[in-house]
């Protein structure tokens, strides 16, 4: 077990309250999140999402990514069911931090797509930990979820963690002008299933 589950207190939101569960990283102090939806005992399947941190899309209204609407869907969508957990994963820029992410930005501005700016800062196209994740889910005592994501990847990751995904659950908003060739170039380098067929 990578973390260690530290405190608790209610979280309230335009869409309910949620209870807001703090846990820290035993080997950095860095923090992560679970928010928690209603009641999540019991065997079945929890509507779970990951969501990675993006200050600029979650906190500053970018729109170079789908993150904020992303965020915002997912709290929606799981206040909707009754229940359900939101974990914030705080590995900003998929995992190259805030500062990296602004670096990579600019040579994006430059002709750059998403994957070839982390190259060339010398990062693999994703350095995010999900482990990470699937020790809280443990933590929180979850069996079985049904993930919000479009990252194919990420359902492997965390099951060879040892979560059972029963669903993946797609989880596709926020497309905009600004942001069209981001998209595109994750649908097409990274393998995510942005096409609402699938
Ligand atoms: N390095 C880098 N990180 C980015 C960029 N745009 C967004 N991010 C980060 O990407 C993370 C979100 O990952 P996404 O690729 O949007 O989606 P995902 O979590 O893999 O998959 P979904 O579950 O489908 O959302 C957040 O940590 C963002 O800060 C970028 O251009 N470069
Ligand atoms: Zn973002």
């Amino acid at each position: 077990m990578q973390l260690k589950r530290v405190a608790e207190a209610k979280l309230p939101t335009p869409w309910g309250d949620f209870l807001m569960v703090g846990f820290e990283e035993i080997a950095t102090g860095q923090d992560h999140l679970g928010l928690i939806y209603g009641d999540i005992s019991g065997p079945e399947p929890v509507l779970a999402r990951i969501h990675s941190e993006c200050l600029t899309g979650d906190a500053l209204f970018s729109l170079r990514c789908d993150c904020g609407f992303q965020l915002e869907a997912s709290l929606t969508h799981i206040a909707e069911e009754g229940r359900g957990i939101l974990l914030y994963h705080r590995q900003e820029g998929r995992g190259i931090g805030l500062l990296n992410k602004i670096r990579a930005y600019a040579l994006q501005d430059k002709g750059a797509d998403t994957v070839e700016a982390n190259h060339e800062l010398g990062f693999a196209a994703d350095e995010r930990d999900f482990t990470l994740c699937a020790d809280m889910f443990k933590l929180l005592g979850i069996d079985a979820i049904r993930l919000l994501t479009n990252n194919p990847q990420k359902v492997e990751i965390l099951a060879e963690a040892g979560i059972n995904i029963i669903e993946r659950v797609p989880i596709i908003v926020g497309r905009n002008p600004e942001n069209a060739r981001y998209l595109d170039t994750k649908a097409s380098k990274m393998g995510h299933l942005l096409d609402d067929t699938h």
